[in-house]
């Protein structure tokens, strides 16, 4: 907003000036995300941020933020995402970024390192940064940026070399090492750039840059994929039509999509929601629990199912060949992100077929749609049997050595999860028992090849590590619905007893389970100090999936989750329950609400019957 003048109205800086004086560490500065240790990347760039939003440099917020910076050995040390952005506020040189050329999109995508082979999240950043570097687009100097540069170095700006921090990152940055095959190649790729390559291919790489960015914005409706292509896109409209232009006036138009005014003061959410996502989940917490005969419960169900009807995707893309089919599908938050998710396409499913073949709901979304759903589904399998999260997997795993980010790790392609295939493989179940006669042989296939997926990736202790939450108890729920689809559980199969072993070895002497963050990016499983409710659903909800003959252990956690409950209904909010990229938390706040009432709900359907039974 800075950069393209966009005024940023007044209760909106106050909002943000709050959150981030609420969310400091103690050490006065920020991490990567909610609940991480101080890092150059997240301090660097809030710092800079509360100074734009006119926060003066003596205020206590500002002076601590800085002394945790320029302990952490200042701007030098941020991470090349970072780096690009002090760059464009001209708070840093662009002879200190390594390269991003976007030479690499005029290359032909049958070779195997083309950008369309990437990950869509990490090839969606490059597209406009490769841009933005490529030009040089630098804000121009004005009074404050000129005073904010040198409050952001432990030496003069002027005295900062920048062409020798290239590689540089900071100790409390660096997640990963960057290849020393891929800093050989922007040794190269540097000087082709700056000495070589002609000013007319730069031309033309430009306009085929410009035409890729324009297509994200239509097929987006100027959201973009998540807020961190957004913005950039949003400084290259300026750069390429001008501060006048439509583009920009569209792309202003939708900032607010991303920010979120909670408690705690205005923020930025990773997406432009979890609509989607969490009408899926709520759906199908209330079906479980049985409460959709309630009439309240009903009412709300039917705009669930409502929202649900109007989020589908109803085509594919025919002016993208690097997209992914997505006609049937689903995205993670509205239908204007346009960007189909395997998983969310399978929960989606699976709350269509509850509400509509189940429970009597008129049928908004006929046959044919659903079919079209499992056909865009079947065609997001992989060849090891799996489901990634928005495409087929395109490239090799050896694409990691060209991973230029210090702080993500495994963002370089798509890879299967046992999440998503999970789930995909329920919808499939459920589909197919509801209708049996669409591609009921491919349906199999693909079933018993995912169910494959899962089994190959338990590990020897049990249990299965969860790549978007928190962590083992998070994979092993889903894992062990992929078996029970197939007929496995606890009596039948030792991949399911071996998985009730490891939870049960983990309940704590308060009935609930606890896990921490650390033990997604330490790979290992690491108590919190408290019992978490949402662990705890997951837990319970596994050991009722697995048909484990014992509730008492269920019961335990249960009486935790009960004990937990608020007499408004709600439960408060523990710790930070998801995860992307293995080291960067993110909230899921309707988790704590929905999977908690699943899990409540599923034992009174499974097991108070018998118990009843008993007398
Ligand atoms: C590269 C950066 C920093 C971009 C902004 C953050 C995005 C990459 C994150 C934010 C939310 C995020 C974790 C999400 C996902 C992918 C990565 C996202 C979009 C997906 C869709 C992957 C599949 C998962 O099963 C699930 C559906 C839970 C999540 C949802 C959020």
């Amino acid at each position: 907003m800075y950069i393209t003048k966009t005024p940023v109205p007044a209760p909106w800086r106050i909002e943000m000036t709050r959150y981030l004086a609420r969310r400091a560490n103690a050490d006065g500065g920020w991490g990567l995300h909610l609940e991480g240790r101080s890092t150059v990347f997240a301090t660097g760039l809030y710092y800079v941020m509360l100074r734009l939003l006119g926060v003066g440099k003596g205020e206590g917020l500002v002076v601590r933020a800085r002394e945790c910076l320029l302990g952490l050995g200042g701007a030098t040390g941020m991470p090349q995402w970072g780096k690009i952005w002090l760059a464009c506020l001209g708070l840093y040189k662009w002879e200190g970024v390594n390269c991003v050329p976007v030479d690499l999109w005029l290359l032909p995508s049958w070779l195997p390192f083309h950008p369309s082979r990437w990950w869509v999240q990490c090839r969606v950043v490059y597209l406009p940064t490769s841009y933005l570097w490529s030009n040089r687009c630098t804000a121009p100097l004005d009074d404050l940026l000129a005073e904010v540069r040198e409050e952001i170095y432990t030496t003069p700006y002027s005295a900062v070399d920048f062409g020798r921090h290239r590689h540089t990152a900071a100790p409390s940055d660096t997640i990963r090492s960057v290849s020393g095959l891929l800093i050989f190649l922007f040794s190269i790729l540097a000087f082709w750039c700056n000495y070589l390559r002609p000013q007319w291919l730069l031309r033309l790489a430009n306009r085929r840059v410009g035409e890729l960015m324009r297509r994200e914005e239509r097929n987006t409706d100027y959201n973009c994929l998540a807020p961190v292509n957004k913005a950039f896109h949003m400084v290259c409209a300026l750069y390429e039509d001008g501060p006048d232009s439509e583009r920009l006036r569209r792309h202003r138009d939708r900032l607010a999509v991303y920010l979120w005014l909670g408690p705690d003061g205005m923020t930025s959410g990773g997406t432009n929601g979890v609509q989607l996502w969490d009408t899926a989940f709520a759906v199908q917490a209330a079906v479980e629990a049985g409460l959709a005969s309630d009439p309240t419960v009903r009412a709300s169900l039917a705009k669930a199912h409502h929202f649900l009807d109007i989020t589908q995707l109803r085509d594919d893309l025919t002016d993208d060949p690097f997209r992914q089919g997505r006609k049937g599908g689903w995205p993670f938050s509205t239908r204007s992100n346009g960007y189909v998710v395997s998983d969310c396409t399978a929960e989606g499913l699976k709350a269509v077929l509850m509400l509509q073949k189940e429970l009597g709901f008129p049928a908004l979304v006929s046959d044919a749609r659903l079919a079209d759903c499992v056909d865009t589904l079947l065609a997001m399998q992989n060849a090891d049997g799996g489901f990634g999260s928005y495409e087929q997997t395109r490239g090799s795993p050896l694409l990691e050595y060209l991973n230029p980010a210090e702080v993500f790790n495994d963002v370089m392609i798509e890879y299967s999860y046992v999440e998503c295939t999970t789930a995909v493989l329920t919808a499939l179940a459920r589909f197919r028992a509801h209708i049996p006669g669409h591609r009921a042989r491919d349906i199999e296939g693909a079933m018993r090849r995912a169910v494959g997926f899962v089994a190959a990736r338990q590990r020897p202790d049990g249990a299965w590590y969860g790549s978007w939450a928190i962590c083992f108890t998070y994979a092993t729920f889903f894992a062990v619905q992929a078996f029970e689809a197939r007929g496995l559980q606890y009596g039948s199969s030792d991949e399911v007893r071996r998985a009730c072993a490891f939870l049960l070895a983990k309940q704590r002497d308060d009935g609930g389970w606890g896990e921490h963050y650390s033990s997604c990016v330490e790979k290992r499983y690491i108590e919190h100090e408290t019992s978490q409710v949402v662990n705890t659903a997951w837990a319970v909800m596994a050991l009722m999936h697995a048909g484990y003959p014992d509730p008492e252990p269920v019961e335990r956690g249960l009486k935790l989750i009960a004990d937990r409950q608020q007499p408004s209904g709600e439960w408060l909010q523990e710790g930070v329950e998801g995860v992307f990229n293995r080291t960067c938390m993110i909230g899921y706040p309707n988790y704590k609400l929905y999977f908690t009432v699943m899990a409540l709900g599923m034992y009174s359907r499974m097991y108070l019957p018998k118990i009843q039974n008993r007398g």
